[in-house]
């Protein structure tokens, strides 16, 4: 299988390199050939099988030769031990029609562990190959930090910054990439929002010699492997709930359109998805984009739901290249006008087919309020602001008989202040977090500014102070 950037400008890759090189030489995102069929009997064969198998045997087909099948059953196995739960992703029934996917029992409670701790599997075996090295500059609305620290932390061939936006995610969150003491791990405080620290991130890839220079590698799910990884899951539930010989739709709390774009390919891929719906916070860009066909960005408003906190949702554009039939001058020209002018226009033949298969809606403050109150009433059960937002959407959005799955992004540990706002419950930290809260926290303030980015990158990576070989 080979990786083809969305811009077409770039060296096509196989697997392990695409997933070293994380973003394509001419700013694209890397999209597979094309997607692997799973048959209904192969679906069906993947029922009562351990999440990890059923990851190995979901990616196999992504990875091609890149890797020997018995390496990604080892790497499958351990990342997911490092889950607390035996399901791994366990199903919970909120509703007679809703069921909540929890993606929350990994090491830092956020869904993001899923494929982080595959991906950090991945690097490390390619690079240790190799005899390389490489810096991985990751930018974070909240989560998605957390979780590459966690999984690359004290790693022999990596170092790590991680860019999240100034006082705008929980105390959690950020203690959770503050407190490590692990010398490759560097948390920036950028003066911005996220879209600031993932237009960093993206204009250090953009500026070649940087690039190479530090050997720079992205874990944000601007790197296919981050998608790939997150697909599992969807055939896990669906399967869960009857499938092959039943549909199952899906609601995603959605800000950088990954853990939605894994849903399409597992749809691409044979699942019965019957529909894929996007729940947006008040930061409802995608909700318009899908009534209108406008992308327009808008200033980003802080939420109860931060890491949703987004306007430039990067997987969208791996969304435009199928829609648009895989024409990468036409996507080359809408990302042109995104960056010059901060919006573009989706033509209506790629609107309608974005609209086969994708719903979107908002929920705002007081909706996702009052949906934590009301699920913690009805059903028993607490939730985080992130999985409150798409369950609202999902009451809006769910037609017929068809169980709809939403997925449950965090635990609701890690934004304590939103739900008890909510619902007056504190919910508590798990026992085996220790001493997050009072343990010291190691941060850089930094100002929106790649220059300055740049010359502490080139400061901290051991590639620059002690060269490629480990
Ligand atoms: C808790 C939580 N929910 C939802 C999202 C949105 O997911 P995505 O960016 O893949 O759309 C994020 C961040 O990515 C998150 O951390
Ligand atoms: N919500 C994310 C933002 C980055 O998303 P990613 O999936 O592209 O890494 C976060 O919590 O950091």
């Amino acid at each position: 299988m080979q990786y083809h950037s969305t811009r077409g400008e770039a060296p096509s890759l196989n697997f392990i390199d695409a997933t070293l090189a994380g973003l394509a030489r001419d700013g694209g995102l890397y999209v597979p050939d094309t997607y692997p069929v799973f048959t209904p009997d192969r679906i069906a064969g993947l029922a009562g099988k351990p999440y990890a198998e059923v990851a190995a045997e979901v990616i196999a087909p992504f990875v091609g030769s890149s890797l020997p099948a018995a390496e990604l059953g080892r790497m499958t196995r351990e990342a997911y031990a490092t889950f607390r739960h035996p399901a791994v992703t366990p199903l919970t029934q909120v509703s007679s029609n809703t069921f909540v996917l929890e993606l929350f029992h990994g090491p830092t409670l956020a869904f993001k562990d899923l494929a982080m701790q595959l991906l950090a599997r991945l690097m490390d075996r390619a690079l240790e190959e190799r005899g390389d090295r490489a810096t991985i500059v990751v930018a974070t609305s909240g989560d998605t930090g957390g979780a590459a620290v966690e999984a690359f932390r004290g790693a022999k061939r990596i170092d790590l910054v991680v860019l999240y936006p100034h006082g705008r995610i929980s105390d959690v969150q950020r203690r959770m990439m503050t407190t490590p003491a692990d010398a490759n791990v560097h948390a920036v405080a950028v003066d911005g929002t996220f879209d600031d620290c993932q237009a960093l991130v993206k204009a250090l890839f953009n500026h070649h010699a940087f690039r190479d220079r530090v050997r720079l590698s992205a874990v944000n799910s601007i790197n296919w492997a981050r998608i790939v990884a997150q697909v599992v899951y969807y055939f896990v539930a669906a399967v869960a709930l009857g499938a092959p010989h039943r549909k199952v739709s899906f609601t995603v709390p959605t800000g950088n359109f990954g853990d939605i774009f894994a849903g399409y390919v597992a749809q691409q891929m044979g699942l019965p998805i019957e529909r894929l719906v996007i729940a947006t916070n008040q930061n409802d860009i995608l909700a318009r984009t899908l009534a209108s066909g406008a992308y327009e960005t808008r200033e980003v408003l802080p939420s109860s739901s931060p890491s949703m906190d987004i306007q430039v949702s990067s997987n969208f554009e791996r969304l435009l290249f199928d829609a648009y039939g895989r024409d990468a001058a036409q996507v080359r020209g809408l990302m042109g006008n995104l960056s010059q002018s901060g919006n573009f226009s989706i033509a209506s033949p790629a609107l309608a087919k974005i609209r086969e298969n994708f719903s979107a809606a908002r929920a705002d403050e007081d909706e996702t309020a009052a949906v934590i109150r009301t699920v913690k009433r009805e059903a028993d059960y607490l939730t985080d602001p992130h999985t409150a937002v798409a369950l609202a959407v999902a009451e809006k959005e769910t037609h017929g008989e068809t169980p709809m799955v939403v997925l449950s992004t965090a635990h609701p540990a890690k934004f304590p202040d939103a739900v008890k706002a909510a619902c007056g419950i504190w919910p508590a930290l798990p026992e085996w977090l220790g001493d997050l809260n009072s343990a010291p926290e190691r941060i850089t303030r930094m100002a929106n500014d790649q220059a300055e980015l740049e010359k502490f990158v080139v400061g901290v990576s051991r590639i620059t102070q002690e060269g490629n070989a480990a």
